[in-house]
């Protein structure tokens, strides 16, 4: 079909899908597969966020978004408070996690370990008292013109940019009981105005700034 014509259907009323839309999905795609094949917490963000020999901290996911890296927490066995502030997104993530929930089994069990919160973590971190803080605003948009892929220029199209990231991992350092972690571009500078790192977990193209709480 032609632009011209596509957009004649547009004005006729016509909806004409251009794009898959945004969905939360916990049971299929890439969620689904790191499910039954992720390398358990032996993985970058588990190792992170502190999941080891047999230590199982609770979990604020400060910055929820598509929910992938909390549902992949809880279904190491962590309790995880996750925190989104958007409505659209706070609306996506309750619906994937009532789908989720639905399919009964494992889902159910990790769904059950993640509790959803509506508002600024800003606001909601202090009385929440959490283990291990993790943080993954926006990330600044690459210098490069790499391709971006679909799901997260469709949260940024929603979200927008953070651009109170270092206030909200301010806010964090403050609160957290053992650690705060910042997921990050792996080559980009760390975060103006915020305190050295104690060490990072660098991936191919993500790494994990992690700040233990002294
Ligand atoms: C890059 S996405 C997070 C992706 C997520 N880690 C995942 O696994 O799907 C960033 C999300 O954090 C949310 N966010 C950013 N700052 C926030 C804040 N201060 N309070 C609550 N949500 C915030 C944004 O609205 C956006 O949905």
């Amino acid at each position: 079909m032609t632009t011209t014509a596509a957009a004649s259907l547009a004005v006729a009323g016509f909806g004409v899908a251009t794009e898959t839309p945004l969905t939360v999905d916990f049971v299929g795609g890439a969620v689904g597969h790191r499910l039954k094949f992720g390398g358990g917490r032996g993985q970058d963000l588990a190792r992170a966020m502190g999941l080891k020999n047999g230590k199982t901290p609770l979990i604020v996911d400060a910055t929820a978004g598509l929910g992938r890296d909390a549902f992949l927490l809880a279904s190491l066995g962590a309790d995880v408070t996750l925190i989104e502030r958007s409505a659209q997104m706070y609306a996506l993530l309750t619906d994937g996690m009532a789908r989720a929930a639905a399919e009964g089994g494992e889902y159910a069990d990790i769904i059950s370990r993640m509790t959803l919160l509506h508002g600024d973590a800003k606001d909601l971190i202090p009385p929440l008292s959490g283990d291990a803080i993790l943080i993954d605003p926006m990330h600044p948009p690459r210098k490069t013109k790499a391709l971006v892929k679909r799901e997260l220029r469709q949260v940024r199209e929603i979200v927008g940019t953070d651009d109170d990231a270092a206030d909200l991992l301010r806010v964090a350092l403050e609160h957290a009981k053992q650690r705060v972690v910042l997921k990050w571009p792996a080559k980009a500078d760390p975060m103006d105005g915020v305190r050295t790192c104690s060490h990072q977990i660098i991936g191919k193209s993500t790494r994990y700034d992690v700040f233990m709480i002294p």
